[in-house]
């Protein structure tokens, strides 16, 4: 019926095994569905299990189903509705006008509590300020020098400067109990895919077989974090006043008191959310930073230049603000940078198409599952980048100024594009600025970061540290 072209489906199972044969092959689900798109074109085809599959791949196809109402979305199965309750909830498994009503909430309220404004540059400088605090404790304790596990090291850090907004808390980076939930978070983000997982594909098996197909631990790691918001709801209800909201979650149970409060709020539906956020916003800035300083380590000589030009536009003693980054050019460069090489490694979240229809010239039925595929946009010669596997700043600098290419979309694109990216770049840029002012990241000799990833659903540098000095 001229669906889009893709690996032959075998009864039951699908294209399940080739895909998983290419990503085993090539170490990468994003790299595996390359592979495919060179055979295929840009819009490959698939079953998985239950699941029909639309891979979309060059820059012209992922602009043009991200900006089509048809394609807008989301799948609704178990895999998407075990996390809350059996039904969609939240922000990034919902659609329609609930998904709108709560995604418009969501971002006119974290604006108000400080999204974009000074006030989230304090608040990030503050966590900035916390770390150097305590990675210099570190090197003071090792008698000049410390080795840290970089690729796990800014989590609670991250959460504190979105949790703030959300709940007008903050934890400790010792908090035994958040620390353990990011924990979870990477577990369960590096053993599924956006595709979805074994028990997704095949329902029947979170029956048969719940612990072997990943349902139990899903349901259990998704439940352990609700309990977590929960909590931090009870908590804003304690000391909730009407007249001083101090976070988004204070609007929120301030709009479900009032008379007129639409049908999509619910206290059910501000734990989803919170859940959403705290998985969608902690765990991508938090590796984006890993990638950052995995790439700084290899790099030395980036390293140097960035902070070459940190000394030269504010010196040692002042931490950097979000003010400075249009004079941190080089640095603003690599943070693009690793933004990008984070984000090739995944992809858009699943969409679903809302009724039959047409792309590329191919027919896709009603209730496909579309993914779009970050790397061919933003890893393709095709698309625009030269030695795009390289890890090179500079391809950033056009006649002195910062240019960012028009497919540069790592946060995605159309009505559903990322809502956390003016945080998520200030945070990568006030974390890496201010950890180059104060330390050198170096290889510990003899055991020297791999670039080789943990596969998942947020992509992960492999398990690595750096010998970290001051200055
Ligand atoms: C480097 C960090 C980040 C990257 C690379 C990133 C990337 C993305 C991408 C590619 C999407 C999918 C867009 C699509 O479906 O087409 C997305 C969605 C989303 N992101 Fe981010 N993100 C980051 C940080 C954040 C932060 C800090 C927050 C929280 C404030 C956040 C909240 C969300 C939400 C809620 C969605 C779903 C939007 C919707 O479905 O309406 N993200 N992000």
């Amino acid at each position: 019926r001229n669906f889009p072209p893709g690996p032959a489906w075998l009864p039951i199972i699908g294209c399940g095994l080739e895909l998983n044969r290419l990503r085993q092959k090539s170490g990468s689900m994003s790299k595996a569905v390359g592979a495919l798109a060179l055979k295929y074109g840009p819009v490959v085809g698939a079953r998985v299990g239950v699941d029909r599959v639309v891979f979309v791949c060059g820059p012209k196809e992922y602009r043009e189903f991200s900006s089509r109402e048809e394609f807008n979305g989301r799948p609704n199965t178990i895999f998407y509705t075990c996390r809350t309750w059996g039904k969609p909830r939240g922000v990034l498994f919902t659609d329609g006008e609930f998904w709108e009503e709560q995604r418009a909430f969501i971002m006119k309220h974290l604006k108000e509590f400080g999204m974009g404004k000074k006030s989230m540059s304090d608040m990030i400088e503050g966590e900035c300020q916390a770390m150097l605090n305590d990675i210099g404790r570190k090197i003071d304790d090792g008698g000049g020098e410390c080795v840290l596990r970089v690729d796990n090291m800014f989590g609670v850090y991250v959460l504190n400067t979105l949790w703030t907004m959300l709940s007008s808390r903050k934890h400790s980076p010792d908090d035994k109990q958040v620390k353990h939930l990011q924990h979870l978070i990477t577990d369960l983000v590096s053993n599924v895919h956006m595709d979805g997982a074994l028990f997704s594909h095949f329902p029947i098996l979170r029956y048969i077989c719940p612990q072997y197909s990943g349902y139990s631990n899903f349901v259990k790691i998704h439940q352990q974090i609700l309990e977590f918001v929960r909590g931090e709801v009870e908590e804003c209800k304690r000391s909730f006043d009407s007249l001083d909201h101090r976070s988004l979650i204070d609007s929120y149970l301030d709009t479900l008191k009032s008379p007129d409060t639409k049908t999509s709020f619910s206290e059910d539906q501000l734990l989803a959310i919170s859940l959403d956020l705290f998985m969608a916003g902690t765990e991508t800035s938090a590796k984006a930073l890993a990638f950052a300083f995995l790439y700084l380590t290899l790099n030395p000589d980036i390293q140097t230049r960035a902070q070459e030009e940190i000394d030269a536009v504010l010196g040692r003693h002042r931490l950097p603000t979000l003010e400075d980054r249009s004079r941190l050019k080089y640095v603003e460069c690599v943070v693009l940078e690793s933004i990008r090489m984070f984000a090739d490694l995944g992809f858009s979240l699943p969409y679903r198409t809302l009724k039959d229809t047409h792309l590329n010239g191919y027919f896709i039925p009603k209730d496909t599952i579309i993914i779009g595929s970050l790397r061919g946009v933003l890893m393709d010669e095709s698309s625009g980048w030269t030695n795009p596997e390289a890890f090179q700043p500079e391809r950033f600098i056009k006649d002195g100024r910062v240019q960012i290419p028009e497919n540069y979309i790592p946060f995605g694109l159309g009505k559903r594009r990322c809502l956390g990216e003016t945080l998520a770049k200030a945070n990568v840029f006030l974390f890496v600025a201010g950890l180059l002012q104060q330390f050198n990241f170096s290889i510990v000799p003899g055991e020297p970061p791999t670039e080789e990833t943990v596969d998942g659903m947020v992509p992960t540098p492999k398990p690595f540290v750096a010998l970290v000095t001051r200055r």
